[in-house]
């Protein structure tokens, strides 16, 4: 009992989804009830009617005829309304679970890539949002309309005659012990069916965002390879719970068909009494298997429901990778300090960080540079608070990162990554991402701060320029001032430049350099960069090697131009 509590424990907890939205539930409850009471009357009305035609009972006929006809427009009415109220709390439904998924996908994202892929993580967002859909806006009403219907035809049975029970009452056990007996092997099937579904989706996706890569590789035709392996895998698995269900489905078309079966047999034999009574009686039994057959689908695809239900489960209930404050402290300005920090990626993994003391005042631009592998970008994630560190603290004006509401951190702290992600739309739009309230003025400041309203950034149409899906249509050089515009609209405090001058030539770099220089009196800039024109540019060069921070001369030799570091 306690591992089927444990098993059903996902569903439950994500039971709250449709009780947000209850109205539409009883709604969907109210009418799907409606509609089959409405056919169980139609198929009793109708026996009624050929028993009474059979009896030459004619002052019954013209009323029940009268019935009949009246319940079939009703029940066309309530089916209708069934169809409209179902669909109406899917969407709902659908539209909530995948709100709260991708808000938890975000919480936990920086946490998670390490170990999962977009596309994996997009087939959990997607196919199974889609198979609890199912469940919650069509499945959890009909089965309980099912229980009634089943106990109302129960009652009517037992009135008429209890042998028809022992018609559907085995057929019923069958289909109720079917999914207990092949429930191992369903779950173990559809677990191996939802992997090869996440590994087939992840490889699709990564091969369409390194299509260019592949090609220039040469390694198109061997990817193209893997994804028919993948594909292949995918079937073997289709196939395999195809079998187990396939079954399933026989042997439950089985027990319902000797049940119709014995209950001609009752209804023939006149076990129920008055033989004329024999419409009613088969009516009644086969109007009992309807939802007997719909108690055998939802139990069918119970291992399927808890798999994607327990996925959900784990995306919703996986920490976020920060926590933010209870009562966030007010923002200060002043410096970006580190204070003594240490951070690993894994609990059990090497130490990426280790005691690292910086401090960078207003006004001061510093470089860090060191070999690849040295813990630079980790330093900046750190900065941006996309992770906490493991030890030491991480303070802008004296204030804990951690204690700083995400809005103010957001605005106060921003960066330009060494790849600039844009989205489908405009230049001007991608900049505006990060302060959607920022007026045109401020907007304009800021592209024109990042050159690209200069004739040099080759962008005739300025703020207007299409942008293509994932930044196409853009050069490097242009997403690189694109994504240096979206990070100074928001005035920030502290402002971190990741590899962004890299994409530009000796002279767009030198000019981008004394704008940003000119304007950054109040503010804190870090720049991570290899290039040697960069480095001299700067107040202090700080080396990032082995995880430790230290002069940039101990690492990578004098460098003429840099000022010494402390
Ligand atoms: N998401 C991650 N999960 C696990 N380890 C990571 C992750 N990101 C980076 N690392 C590891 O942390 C170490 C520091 O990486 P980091 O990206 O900070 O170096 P970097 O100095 O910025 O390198 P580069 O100059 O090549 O960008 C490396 O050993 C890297 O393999």
């Amino acid at each position: 009992m306690t591992a089927v509590r444990a098993a059903l424990a996902p569903l439950w907890r994500l039971l709250p989804l449709v009780t947000r939205h209850r109205g539409a539930f009883w709604w969907t409850l109210g009418a799907g009830l409606l509609t089959q009471l409405g056919v169980l009357a139609l198929g009793l009305l109708g026996a009624w009617l050929l028993t009474s035609t059979l009896r030459g009972d004619r002052a019954a006929v013209v009323p029940l005829a009268a019935a009949l006809l009246l319940t079939a427009a009703l029940c066309a009415l309530t089916s209708w309304r069934e169809a409209y109220v179902a669909h109406d709390l899917a969407y709902r439904v659908l539209a909530d679970l995948r709100g709260r998924v991708f808000g938890a996908l975000r919480r936990s994202l920086p946490a998670r890539r390490r170990q999962r892929h977009s596309g994996d993580l997009g087939a959990v967002a997607l196919g199974d949002v889609e198979t609890l859909e199912w469940l919650y806006a069509h499945t959890a009403a009909q089965a309980l309309v099912s229980g009634v219907l089943l106990a109302v035809t129960t009652g009517f049975s037992l009135l008429l005659t209890p042998w028809l029970l022992l018609a559907w009452g085995p057929a019923l056990l069958v289909i109720v012990a079917l999914p207990w007996c092949t429930g191992r092997m369903a779950a173990r099937r559809g677990a191996e069916l939802a992997a090869a579904n996440a590994g087939l989706h992840a490889q699709v996706v990564e091969t369409v965002a390194g299509l260019r890569e592949l090609t220039e590789a040469g390694a198109l035709g061997r990817h193209r390879a893997q994804l028919a392996d993948g594909t292949r895998a995918l079937s073997r698995a289709q196939r395999r719970v195809a079998a187990v269900g396939g079954l399933e489905t026989a042997v439950a078309d089985l027990a319902v068909a000797v049940a119709g079966a014995a209950a001609l047999g009752i209804a023939a034999t006149g076990m129920a009494g008055d033989p004329t009574l024999a419409p009613v009686t088969f009516t009644l039994a086969t109007v009992a298997l309807g939802p007997i057959g719909q108690l055998s689908n939802l139990l069918r695809n119970l291992g399927s429901l808890l798999a994607s239900a327990g996925r959900i489960d784990a995306v919703l209930a996986a920490p976020p990778a920060t926590v933010p404050p209870a009562a966030p402290a007010a923002p200060a300005d002043g410096p970006l300090v580190f204070e003594r920090v240490g951070f690993r990626y894994l609990p059990d993994g090497p130490a990426v960080l280790t005691d690292v003391a910086l401090t960078v005042r207003p006004g001061e631009t510093v470089a860090l540079t060191g070999p690849s592998g040295g813990g630079k970008s980790t330093l900046v994630s750190l900065a941006l608070r996309l992770w906490d560190p493991d030890q030491g603290r991480v303070t802008l004006g004296g204030v804990d990162l951690r204690e700083l509401a995400d809005a103010e951190l957001r605005a106060r702290v921003t960066a330009v990554p060494q790849q600039v992600d844009l989205l489908t739309g405009t230049v001007g739009e991608n900049i505006a991402l990060a302060a959607p309230e920022a007026s045109a003025e401020r907007l304009r400041a800021a592209a024109a701060a990042a050159g690209l309203l200069d004739p040099a950034a080759g962008l005739p149409r300025g703020l207007d320029t299409p942008v293509g899906e994932r930044g196409a249509g853009l050069s490097g050089g242009q997403r690189a001032r694109v994504g240096l515009a979206r990070a100074l609209l928001p005035e920030p405090r502290v402002l971190i430049l990741d590899e962004t001058l890299a994409h530009l030539d000796a002279h767009a770099e030198a000019a981008l350099t004394a704008v940003l220089r000119a304007r950054s009196a109040d503010r804190v800039t870090l720049v991570v960069t290899h290039r040697a024109s960069t480095l001299r540019a700067v107040d202090r060069v700080l080396g990032v090697h082995g995880g430790r921070v230290t002069p940039a001369d101990a690492v990578t030799g004098p460098d003429p131009g840099a000022a010494p570091a402390h």
